[in-house]
């Protein structure tokens, strides 16, 4: 599989521009289909089967250093990989440009904190009660971040006013997730030694691994269900 890739180096958290590829990957679906145009315009009626772009972020201390790779099957690879070399790369540039306009912009956007509590290999999510658009759907526990407020901050206070517990904030997990109006969704591993209660939700639930499919989830945490299975796995694996 024939694959080309381009790198670029990005001052903002690793995390944010994460969000933001998944972000431009995902709602601009005409970022692929442009290189599916420029790929069938180089190699006309090969049977090529367009595209797969990928990114990866890792920290370094000039910033966070964004790869990014488009892969697609193709019956001649070498062939392929030269006469497409061009568009390709220029494709690639763009989305890395265009991450990193998106990064940078949201680096300091207001964050919304959500909490992954998970105890005997099951994460805890709760149930929705308003607004109505949203009500009934499943969400970590959390919320906004108040002006002056640390993320941890926000963690605990949070949990004890949604949960009725105490919780003990960790690390961060997973990338941001730009929510609707441009919020960041940043989820944080917690420990609690007490029961939680749904004080402001409909309900809360643990959810095993092979359950994190079984509810309705709002669409940010969709998107982060890979993130939350990996959770459950690392906590199942403590505990054994
Ligand atoms: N807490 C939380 N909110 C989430 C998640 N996923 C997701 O899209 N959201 C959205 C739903 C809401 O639009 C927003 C958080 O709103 P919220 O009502 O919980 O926040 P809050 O407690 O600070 O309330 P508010 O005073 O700002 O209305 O983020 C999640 O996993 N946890």
């Amino acid at each position: 599989m024939p694959a080309l890739r381009t790198t670029a180096l990005i001052d903002a958290p690793a995390r944010t521009v994460a969000g933001a590829f998944i972000e431009l990957a995902s709602k601009r679906a005409h970022v692929v289909s442009v290189s599916d145009d420029m790929i069938a315009a180089v190699l006309p009626g090969r049977p090529f089967r367009a595209a797969r772009l990928t990114g990866k972020c890792a920290s370094t201390e000039a910033g966070t250093l964004l790869t990014c790779e488009l892969s697609w099957l193709s019956p001649n690879a070498f062939v392929d990989g030269i006469a497409v070399r061009r568009p390709v790369l220029s494709l690639l540039g763009s989305v890395a440009e265009s991450t990193r306009a998106r990064a940078v912009e949201l680096t300091g956007a207001p964050v919304i904190v959500g909490t992954a509590i998970v105890r005997d290999g099951r994460i805890l999510a709760q149930r929705r009660a308003f607004p109505a658009e949203i009500a009934g759907m499943w969400e970590l526990p959390g919320g906004r971040v108040e002006p002056g407020e640390s993320d941890q901050d926000a963690v605990r206070r949070e949990c004890r006013e949604e949960l009725g517990v105490d919780v003990s904030p960790g690390e961060a997990a997973g990338p941001d997730v730009v929510l609707p109006g441009g919020k960041l969704l940043r989820i944080y591993q917690a420990t609690t030694d007490g029961e939680p209660k749904a004080v402001e939700h409909e309900a809360v639930r643990w959810l095993s691994r092979d359950e994190l499919g079984d509810v309705d989830w709002l669409p940010a945490d969709r998107i982060l269900l890979p993130v939350f299975r990996a959770l459950v796995d690392a906590g199942t694996h403590e505990g054994t």
